[in-house]
């Protein structure tokens, strides 16, 4: 049976303005949850032809041809109009053109915008996590600048299946704000203060799933998956609790959630990547073939390199991060980690 959300209710409705930058795949499927929520959502499309779409036909032509958008979410190209007025400043372009976007966006983020990060990739070349990015870049305090994350495939989300996610804000009033202002009946948000567990639970699933993904295109099974899911979130939270975040975050929705869906759905970018790897496609190869943001590719060395500043051993990340430099191949990356020294299951750092 198919499952058919119930009818969009107005229990949480609240009058907040959001300006999503951009109308790819996850921003215009936030962009939906926003509206349905009663909220004032207006999607900034680089492409004319995208916001045209989407005001004109109430669909993005690019991402989702086959989906009916709502007529509470509009679109434009002119970043300063849709941040004009706007209470939250929603991101969701790759992780690499964060800063240089902002350079130019900046200026027109109003004194009280709360700034919501929904990406899930480290910078390369200084290893900071988005929300560090957004503060040096626009000068916002830490307590305007909150992230969305959690078990969120897009497609899944914009056709309305149930999901759920954390807001996670050093602020808490202002997770509760945004968590009411994306509320709807098939989108259940939570809030969190440890906006450094949620960020690196997000980014580092994505070098998980690349792994997962290997692993299934040499066409190795369930239980090989399964170790490296739970392997790569022990890893995961060495790393995030070394840099400060709590535990129960990386057991949560931003955590093993976010790494339970994106290992198992062939809907995961990083997921596919790593099949196309595991079949024996060269990197330049898969990266050819992937039309879209793929963030565990380009945030796996940024994610070692803090491993190593911090001590922390990532056995599977530095496995992966070897194989998309094509330093090895599929069979030695087997065999470095299923010969590494025995030890304990559970370490702190190791
Ligand atoms: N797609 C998902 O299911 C999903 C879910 C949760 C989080 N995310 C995260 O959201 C972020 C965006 O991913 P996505 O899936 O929407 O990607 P996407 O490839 O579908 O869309 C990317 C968007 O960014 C824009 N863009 C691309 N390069 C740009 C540049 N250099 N400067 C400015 N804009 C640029 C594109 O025009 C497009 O609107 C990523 O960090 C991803 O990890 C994605
Ligand atoms: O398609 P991916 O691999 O970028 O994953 C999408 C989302 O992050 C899943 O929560």
């Amino acid at each position: 049976m198919r499952y058919t959300p119930s009818p969009t209710t107005t229990s949480w409705q609240c009058p907040a303005r959001a300006a999503v930058f951009s109308a790819g795949s996850w921003g215009t499927a936030l962009g939906k949850v926003l509206a349905d929520a009663g909220s004032d959502a207006v999607l900034y499309a680089r492409r004319g032809e995208i916001a045209d779409g989407i005001n004109t036909h109430r669909r993005n032509p690019a991402y989702f041809p086959d989906v009916q958008l709502p007529s509470a979410l509009t679109a434009t190209s002119d970043p300063a109009a849709a941040l004009d007025g706007a209470d939250y400043l929603v991101l969701s372009i790759p992780a690499q053109s964060l800063r240089a976007n902002l350079t130019t966006w900046a200026p027109h983020i109003g004194p009280n915008t709360v700034v919501v990060s929904l990406m899930k990739g480290i910078e390369q070349g200084t290893g900071k996590r988005a929300s560090k990015v957004i503060s040096e870049a626009t000068g916002v305090p830490a307590g305007r600048i909150a992230v969305l994350s959690g078990p969120n495939l897009a497609r899944e989300v914009i056709t309305g299946q149930p999901a759920a996610a954390t807001i996670a804000c050093p602020d808490q009033e202002a997770a509760r704000r945004f968590q009411a202002a994306c509320h709807t009946p098939y989108f259940r948000p939570y809030t969190s203060t440890d906006v450094t567990g949620c960020e690196l639970g997000g980014a580092v699933k994505n070098v998980i799933a690349l792994a997962v993904g290997i692993a299934t295109g040499m066409g190795l099974g369930h239980n090989t998956t399964a170790t490296i899911i739970t392997r790569g979130l022990a890893e995961t939270t060495r790393l995030a609790t070394a840099l400060g975040a709590h535990p129960a975050t990386l057991a949560g929705l931003s955590g093993l959630g976010d790494l339970a869906a994106t290992c198992s759905s062939p809907l995961s970018r990083n997921r596919t990547f790593g099949t196309h790897l595991g079949r024996g496609l060269t990197v330049a190869q898969a990266t050819a073939i992937t039309r879209q943001t793929t963030e565990g590719v380009k945030s796996a060395q940024a994610i070692l390199d803090l491993a190593h500043d911090h001590d922390v051993d990532m056995p599977i990340t530095n496995v992966v991060t070897a194989l998309l430099h094509e330093k090895i191949t599929l069979d030695k990356a087997a065999t470095l980690l299923l010969q590494r020294p025995p030890k304990p299951e559970h370490c702190p750092r190791r």
